[in-house]
C-alpha cells in the first residue's frame, strides 16, 4: 500500500522534496500533501497533482510520514496545531528544520512519536541531494522507509545528531558555497572571453566531473589536484594566488561561522 506524506511547509526546500519525490517515482503525486498559507506559489506541484493545501491539520489527517518544512521559529507554533490529529501508532514526522533537536521536538509532541531528523538539500528536487538522518524511536519498517526515501533522492547518511548543525552546514548550506564558486568562475570566465552561457556550462560540467571524480574513484582532491597542476604550468599559478588570497581560509572560516550561527540562534 502506498503511503501518503504530508510536507508542512512547502517553500524553497520543501517543494524541492516535492519535487523530487514525484520525479523520482518514490510517490505518486496523489500520495503527496503540501502545505503553506499562500498555496499560489504551488501551482506546478498542483498541476502533477499534489494535493496542495493551506490547512495543515487536513495535510497530517491524510498522512502516514509528516515532513516539517517550516522555519524554526515556527516549529512550535505548528506542531501545537496539528498535535491534535496526530496519532502515535500512525504518523512519522520527519524535521528537516534546522536546529531542532529530536529532544526539542519530544517536549512539542510527547513520547510516543517515531521522530526523524533529516537534513537534505535544495538539489532534492533533481534527485542529487546529500541528506543526513538521525532517528528515535522509529520501527525497523519506519527508518527503512525513510532511509529508502531519501536513498530514491540522492545520498544518504545516518549520523549522531551531535552532528547534525554540522551536516546543516557543509550538506545544505554547501549547496549555496558551491553556488557562488561556481559563479566567480563564469565572472572570471567571462573576463577573459566566454560569453556568460558558456561560461556557466563549463564552470558547472567541471565541477559536476570533479566531484564525479572524488565519488566515483574515491580519491583525496590533492591526488586529483597533483594530476591538473603541470610543473611550471598555470594551474599551480592560478592554484597560489587563489591561496595567497584566502581561498581555502575564507571557506574554512565561512563553515564555521555558519556553524556558530546556527548553534548561537538555538
Ligand atoms: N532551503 C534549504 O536549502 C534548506 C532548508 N532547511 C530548513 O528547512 C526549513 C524550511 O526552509 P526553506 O524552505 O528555506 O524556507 P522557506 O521560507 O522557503 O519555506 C518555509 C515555508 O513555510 C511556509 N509556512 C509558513 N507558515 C506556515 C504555516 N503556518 N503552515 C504551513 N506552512 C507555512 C511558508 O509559506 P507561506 O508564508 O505561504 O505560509 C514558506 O513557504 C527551515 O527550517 C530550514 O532551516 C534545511 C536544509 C536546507
Ligand atoms: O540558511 C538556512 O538557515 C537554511 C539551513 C540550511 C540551508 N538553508
Amino acid at each position: 500500500m502506498s503511503k501518503n506524506i504530508a510536507i508542512i511547509g512547502g517553500g524553497n526546500l520543501g517543494s524541492a522534496i516535492a519535487e523530487g519525490l514525484i520525479n523520482s517515482g518514490f510517490a505518486k503525486a496523489e500520495n503527496i500533501f503540501i502545505t503553506k498559507r499562500n498555496i499560489e506559489t504551488l501551482s506546478q506541484l498542483k498541476e502533477k497533482g499534489a494535493h496542495i493545501l493551506n490547512n495543515n491539520k487536513e495535510a497530517v489527517a491524510n498522512a502516514d510520514y509528516v515532513i516539517l518544512a517550516i522555519k524554526p521559529f515556527q516549529i512550535k507554533d505548528i506542531i501545537s496545531e496539528i498535535r491534535p490529529s496526530l496519532k502515535a501508532r500512525k504518523h512519522v514526522l520527519i524535521s528537516v528544520v534546522t536546529g531542532i533537536w529530536i529532544k526539542d521536538l519530544i517536549e512539542m509532541t510527547g513520547e510516543d512519536f517515531a521522530i526523524v531528523r533529516a537534513m537534505p538539500n535544495t538539489a532534492i528536487a533533481i534527485q542529487e541531494s546529500m541528506t543526513c538522518i538521525c532517528s528515535h524511536n522509529a520501527s525497523e519498517e519506519q527508518a527503512g522507509f525513510v532511509s529508502n526515501l531519501f536513498n530514491q533522492l540522492g545520498k544518504s547518511v545516518i549520523i549522531d545528531e551531535k552532528l547534525m548543525d554540522a551536516a546543516t552546514v557543509l550538506g545544505a548550506c554547501g549547496t549555496a558555497f558551491a553556488m557562488r564558486y561556481i559563479r566567480a568562475n563564469i565572472q572570471g570566465g567571462v573576463e577573459i572571453g566566454f560569453n556568460a552561457k558558456v561560461a556557466a556550462l563549463i564552470a558547472a560540467q567541471t565541477v559536476k566531473g570533479a566531484a564525479e571524480l572524488l565519488l566515483t574513484k574515491h580519491t583525496h582532491p590533492e591526488e586529483e589536484i597533483d594530476k591538473v597542476t603541470t610543473p611550471k604550468g598555470c594551474t599551480i599559478a592560478g592554484l597560489n594566488e587563489m591561496e595567497h588570497q584566502g581561498l581555502s581560509s575564507s571557506i574554512i572560516r565561512g563553515i564555521t561561522t555558519s556553524y556558530k550561527k546556527i548553534v548561537q540562534d538555538m
